[in-house]
């Protein structure tokens, strides 16, 4: 007979949060407009909101952190062949369905990420080609980086190191994109604004949708050039939508009451981590734990497998994503709360051991 459920903690990853009542009266009460024909009037307040708070000169919502690269890609890449290095554990390169291209034509050089999120400079200048000097090269356009970097374990990339990338993409006539989905995890992590972390780079997107917690969306910033040029393949690829207010509502609220939170999601992840570590069977380096997420292995020796883990996780009403036959990942967010965390450690400690603890879990 299946347990029942009293409880969930669902720790699948940032994107499962559910919108706020701050964030469904926000949406009730929107002033709305077609976004197609002109500018849904609340989709011009997130939009200037985000230029302002990245630096940039312009913003535009997109429906999601997947979008708004593939069109950031696509705009910098313009010329089918073109060619993008991006790290081989990239986001952009593993989850996006090829996206680049499958629908761009644009060629992906991927160049080895290292496990603090970052690509070497020097293999990533190495990596840099030109049909002018070699006659079967692509042309580079474009670097990507991603920060914080989610593969890696939600790893914050320096200021200085994003300055020096974008440094080598001038030297040699080359845009700089940042997957900032993660962005302001890093910004609060690091202590360093937005706006200077992603100083150098010519785009980025950064989802609204994570962290952040709102329903639906992210948003693209750059130059009004860029932007301008985004808006129309937006609306080729389906993204330009009509009372979009409605969800930017929602994102305006999630930028104005969660950013704060994003520490306490840290502090979290370090609480879950340093528990697990002290469990038998459980091998996480907790310093590397940064921000939000979490990656842990289960080791051969232990008394449970990753998916019979997993399993019992589940039964107890905690759902992780199980990444391979014995590496798990965790991503706190907002909605999990101390007493969720002590109650994951419980039923960890439990399907470990088999041994109950005080709270008879
Ligand atoms: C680093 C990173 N970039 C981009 C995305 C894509 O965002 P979306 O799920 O909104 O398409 C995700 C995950 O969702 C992500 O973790
Ligand atoms: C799975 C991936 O696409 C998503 N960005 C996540 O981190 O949950």
């Amino acid at each position: 007979m299946a347990k029942m459920v009293s409880r969930t903690v669902d720790l699948r990853s940032d994107t499962v949060t559910k919108p706020t009542e701050s964030m469904r009266a926000a949406m009730a009460a929107a002033d709305v407009d077609d976004d197609v024909f002109g500018h849904d009037p609340t989709a011009l307040r997130l939009e200037t909101e985000m230029a302002r708070i990245t630096g940039k000169e312009a913003a535009l919502f997109v429906p999601s952190g997947t979008m708004g690269n593939l069109i950031s890609v696509l705009v910098h890449c313009d010329i089918r062949g073109n060619e993008v290095i991006l790290g081989d554990n990239a986001h952009i390169h593993i989850y996006e369905n090829g996206g680049i291209s499958t629908i761009g034509g644009v060629h992906p050089r991927p160049v080895k990420n290292n496990q603090d999120g970052t690509m070497d400079i020097d293999l990533i200048e190495a990596a840099i080609r030109d049909p002018r000097e070699v006659l079967y090269y692509p042309t580079t356009r474009l670097i990507c980086l991603e920060n914080t970097h989610a593969n890696t374990g939600g790893k914050c990339l320096s200021v200085e190191y994003t300055d020096k990338v974008g440094e080598l993409a001038k030297k040699h006539g080359l845009k700089l994109h940042i997957d900032g989905a993660r962005i302001f995890n890093a910004s609060v992590a690091l202590g360093i604004p937005v706006h200077r972390l992603v100083q150098a780079a010519d785009s980025v997107s950064v989802c609204l949708s994570k962290g952040l917690g709102a329903p639906v969306g992210s948003v693209i910033v750059g130059s009004k050039s860029f932007i301008a040029k985004a808006k129309i393949l937006r609306k080729t690829l389906g993204g330009g939508m009509r009372q979009v207010g409605i969800l930017c509502a929602a994102a305006l609220v999630a930028v104005q009451e969660n950013v704060e939170k994003l520490e306490g999601d840290h502090k979290n992840a370090k609480i879950l981590a340093e528990g697990l570590n002290q469990m038998k069977g459980i091998r996480i380096d907790v310093a590397s734990v940064e921000t939000n997420i979490i990656f842990f292995e289960v080791e051969e020796s232990s008394k449970i497998t990753a998916e019979k883990l997993c399993k019992y996780l589940e039964e107890h009403g905690i759902l992780v994503m199980q990444e391979s036959l014995s590496k798990v990942r965790i991503v706190v967010h907002h909605q999990i709360s101390e007493s969720d965390v002590q109650y994951t450690l419980s039923c960890f400690q439990q399907a470990l051991t088999g041994v109950q603890d005080q709270n008879g879990i």
